[in-house]
């Protein structure tokens, strides 16, 4: 009898949520026992702006536990881990994705097109912010911050201040919330953020058996379309700090299955939006990523923001609301 499986997480409802469907699965797929052990991180911890936290506070902990060995495995949302890794500890499953696209919850049922101008319109994201102002709607976007539930408030409580706020519909899903959804963002008009509505199951890289178990979580198609979205993201790191999104969907070619990648930077007032797309084989992922980024650096997206730490600056005003 092997003793059970330490699946670290955060106390969130919505990180207690995906790491119980891990769970379930790598009961499923194991036939191990799996316990949940809540780690606290400095995120949690504090209501200070997540833009003065930086990026990263929501794993680093878990990270640190990994390696502690106080736990055995944890489970991120993709899209908030750094695009550098972490030495020792290594991504065994991606699994299937949920619904990557965003989602609009507004007063009365409102669509964003019914949305009348000067609308407030709350998000924690520089990406989404940039995009609504794009659409010339008029709104007026607010970064919000906070737990699924709070932000939804914000929109339809009682004390509403704001006529819709923006999340992730992958969040929603995953705590049961999309009869509250008045309008899944196709898209063309908000583009998601790369790996957004994927989980990344990690443990450290030297649990050989572990790795080989959670691997069977794994889905190919998933860590294919991540892998392309998160290479375009770490390219333009390099190269600028302007809002990026990233959505790579698989399909069935002709006679083979082929990666079609959408990615777009856009200045946040919106007055400048740059989209490119590129498609090729899955087994080539990071390189169309890496291409695709290096079109959008060719076309001015290093030249859309002001100086490093200006108004615009992604990582250093708003770090990991992303
Ligand atoms: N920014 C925080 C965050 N990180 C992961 C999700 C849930 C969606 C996902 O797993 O991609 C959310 C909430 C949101 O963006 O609305």
């Amino acid at each position: 009898m092997s003793a059970p499986l330490r699946l670290g997480t955060r106390g969130s409802a919505l990180a207690m949520a995906q790491s119980g469907h891990v769970a379930d699965a790598v009961r499923a797929a194991t036939g191990r026992e799996v316990e949940l052990v809540e780690v606290i991180t400095a995120g949690d911890r504090s209501s200070a702006p997540v833009q003065r936290l930086g990026v990263g506070v929501f794993v680093s902990a878990l990270r640190d536990a990994l390696l502690a060995r106080e736990i055995d495995f944890a489970v991120h949302s993709y899209k908030d881990l750094p695009t550098g890794g972490e030495g020792g500890l290594h991504i065994a499953a991606v699994p299937p994705r949920e619904d990557p696209r965003d989602a609009l919850v507004a007063r009365d049922g409102r669509t964003l097109a019914e949305l009348p101008p000067g609308a407030t319109v709350g998000t924690g994201a520089l990406r989404r912010i940039a995009q609504l102002n794009a659409l010339g709607l008029q709104l007026t976007a607010q970064p919000i911050r906070g737990n699924v539930d709070s932000r939804i408030r914000r929109a339809l409580g009682a004390d509403a201040d704001l006529d819709a706020v923006v999340l992730a519909r992958a969040g929603l899903a995953r705590l049961g919330r999309t009869a509250e959804i008045t309008e899944t963002l196709d898209p063309m008009l908000m583009l998601p953020a790369p790996a957004q509505g994927a989980l990344a199951v990690e443990c450290r890289i030297d649990a050989l058996d572990l790795v080989e178990q959670l691997a069977l979580l794994d889905h190919a198609p998933t860590r294919a379309a991540v892998t392309a979205e998160r290479a375009l993201l770490a390219t333009l790191e390099a190269g600028c700090s302007a809002p990026v999104a990233a959505y790579a969907e698989l399909a069935e070619g002709d006679d083979r299955e082929e990666i079609y990648l959408r990615g777009a930077v856009i200045s946040p007032d919106g007055s400048r939006d740059i989209r490119l797309s590129r498609t090729g084989t899955p087994a080539d992922a990071a390189e169309i990523g890496k291409a695709l980024a290096a079109e959008l650096l060719e076309l001015g997206a290093d030249s859309i923001l002001g100086p490093p730490g200006g108004p615009g600056t992604r990582t250093q005003q708003f770090g990991s609301t992303e």
